[in-house]
């Protein structure tokens, strides 16, 4: 592990309009960690969470005060600086949702669809990048022979992986997943938990979990959002 902190924040606060939601936090994460965010529903977990990748702004109404520092592999980063770009901070800082979203298209392009956005590459990279992603997510053997069909006839628990591939694919440092397996059976979930635990080797992960029993088995830190304050469990 290196010396400083992953993530840094420095009094943060934040509004929706009038209303705070969360108030003077000062925190650090380090890197290679799971960090779990706990809390009573309506809370403003999810508004943390999109606090790193600047989601929030997408809606309109926000106000964000104090300071977001990400070290990223070249050096710390004020993410709401100048000196990075939304679309750079999206690639490096990766998103999972609480529905699995696959796009409306085949299962390879769902994972091939984000490596195109970075520019040119050929069809051959592409089809072993799309498989090492598919593999590290433990889902090349369930669908290696049906890369052509629609993504959305894969199950529940399926979709989530591939959703976490995508994310994947333009190898993010730090990974957001916003209560990623509510909607799955205790199979599917059992499986993302394995993988998120191999994942913390590559990225800094911040989850949003309402299972205290899956932040005990699998979280490095814990915290609890209240009262527009994190605490640490
Ligand atoms: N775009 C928005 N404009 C105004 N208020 C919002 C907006 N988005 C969320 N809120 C409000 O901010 C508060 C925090 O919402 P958030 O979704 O972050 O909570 P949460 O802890 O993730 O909730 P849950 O556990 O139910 O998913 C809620 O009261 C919500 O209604």
């Amino acid at each position: 592990m290196c010396q400083y902190p992953k993530i840094a924040l420095e009094n943060v606060c934040f509004s929706y309009e009038k209303r705070t939601i969360l108030k003077g936090i000062s925190l650090q994460f380090p890197e290679q960690a799971i960090i779990a965010v706990t809390g009573p529903s309506g809370t403003g977990k999810s508004t943390f969470l999109s606090l790193f990748n600047r989601l929030w702004e997408e809606e309109g109404q926000g106000n964000l005060q104090g300071k977001i520092t990400i070290h990223f592999k070249e050096g710390p980063t004020d993410i709401y600086g100048k000196e990075i770009a939304l679309d750079q901070l999206r690639r490096r800082v990766g998103m999972v949702f609480q529905s699995p979203n696959p796009l409306p298209m085949s299962i390879g392009r769902n994972i091939a669809f984000p490596l195109g956005l970075q520019g040119k590459m050929s069809r051959v990279e592409k089809a072993s990048r799309v498989e090492k992603i598919l593999q590290e997510v433990h889902l090349w053997d369930e669908v290696k022979d049906r890369l052509d069909s629609d993504a959305r006839t894969l199950s529940g628990g399926q979709q989530q992986r591939l959703c976490i591939a995508r994310a994947l694919i333009l190898q993010p440092e730090i990974l957001l997943l916003d209560e990623p397996t509510s909607s799955l059976d205790a199979a599917a979930c059992e499986k993302i938990e394995l993988l998120l635990v191999e994942l913390k080797r590559q990225c800094t992960i911040l989850m949003v979990s309402h299972y205290q029993d899956q932040i005990q088995r699998i979280a490095d830190l814990s915290y609890r959002l209240a009262n527009k304050r994190l605490e640490r469990q």
